[in-house]
């Protein structure tokens, strides 16, 4: 690891250099980076479309080998990587070497994905030369990959979600170039990974311009990646600040692109009647583990209870208040995030509306969260917009709904979210059953008996949402369902076998799953 700007193959080097910050003990950390210009963009994007259609034409055995080369080549990086992240983000040991799991396995389910072939979608639509009273043409499509990709990683999951992370692996699957826009806040934890990326693109003899890093800080050096003319659709996840402008320049553009933005989330929990009766007091501590893990510095973060009102919430909060004052203060990935998560307790606080229940144990770096709880009135939330916002961090907000209709009113006036939860029993299926409507309309996931945050990354999880949890809710930026954010279909009518690309040639010699006239064969 030296530092560089990797466009390509090549390492490169720049004039201005920037450094990250140690949140635990909010010092500098000594390693500089160079920062990449609008001419690293320019040179990454310019080999990334030269690379584009050879790496997407690619047999899906080619695909997926280089997944598992990047995922072995991680692997090998060994204890430095968790080292580093562990200084750059403040996270402990278990919590990254658990993540650095997840982001080979996830390389691993892709690649698995990519060879059984099922993501190409081969359809074939025979010719009817008979039919009346105008032949048929025979029509044959299969899914493509869009082009080359700009990817934004997010600061609070160094490897899962950033570097080789989801969006990452499914553009990769899909047969898209990245051009990946490097977290400032883990610079030396990025260039690792990048660096485990470029090797596994020369180890597996794929062209140079399969993958590119572009360090840096500035808002100027994503802006230009998104809109430069070659790149064809960009993966991000975090502010809504910052998908919100990497959409607008996305749209603005000559040829606008999509944007798969993950964003804003409060995932409401919703504590029902006859399951908070038996376990009040229980679900409260429960809860508070899952508000303070990772200094709740996760999108999936439970920000919202909605609860009737009645003694049973008074327990709840009971509950919660005794794990939560005994919660220890943990340190945020980042002095931004450290002071955005300050300044919004500090409003909850001050508002008249809300009420603070109860604040973890104070702690003794500079950039630690205390957790904390608010509760506040139905009628209230509905009628001020500032208690839904999301504060990013370990603080959530109790809603007590003086009956259904109202705990109806406040679901209805959310924004889109990527999870709901249901706490619940056989006595609030009936209950459970009117809510789940409303739910569906809202919310990416919903689930019953657990918490939201820890997302599984398998074939069947859908970590998206209506907006602004993301900015386009017929998608999941978790889970193999993501490569489809990457591709197109593409149609060949009567196009001689031997120009239809190999994934639609008569003789199937890719041995891949078809479907023949609407048929799965
Ligand atoms: N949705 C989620 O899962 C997450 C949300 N967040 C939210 O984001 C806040 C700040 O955290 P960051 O990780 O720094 O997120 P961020 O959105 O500020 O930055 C993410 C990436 O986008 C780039 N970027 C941001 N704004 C941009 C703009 N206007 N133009 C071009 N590029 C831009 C940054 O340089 C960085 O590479 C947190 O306080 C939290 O509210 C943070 C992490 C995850
Ligand atoms: O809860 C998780 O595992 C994932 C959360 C997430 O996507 C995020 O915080 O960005």
């Amino acid at each position: 690891m030296t530092g560089a700007i990797l466009v390509g193959g090549e390492a490169r080097s720049s004039d201005r250099f920037f450094q990250a910050t140690d949140p635990a003990t909010g010092e500098l950390i000594e390693a500089r980076f160079p920062e990449a210009g609008i001419e690293d963009v320019d040179a990454a994007c310019r080999l990334a479309d030269l690379a584009f259609m050879d790496y997407a034409m690619s047999p899906p055995t080619r695909i997926a080998a280089f997944l598992e080369k990047i995922a072995e080549n991680i692997l090998a990086i060994g204890d430095d990587l968790i080292v580093s992240a562990m200084r750059e983000t403040g996270l402990p040991r278990p919590r990254l070497e658990g993540e650095r799991g997840r982001t080979v396995g996830q390389l691993r389910l892709f690649a698995g994905l990519v060879r059984q072939g099922e993501w190409i979608d081969a359809r074939i639509d025979p010719a009817m030369p008979d039919r009346a009273p105008a032949p048929r043409p025979e029509i044959r499509s299969r899914k493509m990959a869009l082009g080359p990709v700009a990817v934004f990683g997010a600061s609070n999951f160094p490897l899962a979600f950033s570097v080789a992370g989801g969006d990452t692996a499914s553009a990769l699957a899909a047969g898209c170039p990245v051009v990946f826009k490097g977290h400032p806040a883990h610079p030396a934890t990025g260039e690792l990974v990048a660096r485990a990326i470029q090797s596994a693109v020369s180890d597996c003899g794929l062209p140079e311009g399969v993958f590119s890093y572009l360090p840096g800080p500035s808002h100027e050096l994503g802006q230009a990646l998104v809109a430069h003319p070659l790149i064809t659709a960009v993966g991000f996840t975090g502010s809504r600040a910052g998908g919100l402008a990497l959409m607008k320049t996305a749209a603005e553009r000559e040829t606008p692109i999509p944007v798969y933005a993950e964003m804003s989330s409060i995932n409401p929990v919703l504590l029902l009647p006859s399951r908070l009766k038996a376990a009040a007091e229980a679900l409260g501590g429960a809860f508070v583990g899952s508000l303070t893990m990772g200094a709740g510095q996760f999108c999936t973060n439970p920000g919202l209870l909605l609860v009737l009102d009645g003694p049973d919430a008074d327990r709840f909060l009971d509950g919660a208040t005794k794990a939560l004052v005994e919660s220890a203060a943990l340190t945020m990935l980042t002095p931004g995030i450290h002071a955005a998560y300050c300044a919004g307790i500090e409003a909850l606080a001050d508002h008249g509306g809300a009420r603070l229940v109860a604040r973890g144990l104070v702690g003794e770096g500079p950039h630690m969260a205390r957790a904390a709880l608010f509760e506040t009135s139905a009628s209230q939330f509905l009628s001020d917009p500032v208690l839904s916002r999301e504060v990013f961090g370990s603080t959530s907000l109790l809603v007590r709904c003086k009956d259904e209709a109202e705990l109806c009113a406040v679901l209805e006036g959310l924004e889109g979210q990527l999870t709901a939860t249901l706490h619940m029993d056989e006595g609030d299926q009936a209950l459970a059953g009117r809510l789940m409507p409303r739910l569906i309309r809202k919310v990416g996931r919903i689930l019953a008996n657990g918490w939201p945050t820890g997302v599984e990354v398998t074939h069947a999880m859908v970590h998206g949402g209506p907006f602004p949890a993301t900015s386009d809710g017929r998608t999941t930026s978790v889970g193999t369902m993501a490569i489809e954010r990457f591709l197109r279909p593409v149609c060949f009518q009567d196009i001689s076998d031997v120009l239809l690309p190999e994934a639609l040639r008569q003789d199937n010699p890719l041995s891949l799953p078809l479907r023949v006239d609407g048929q799965r064969i």
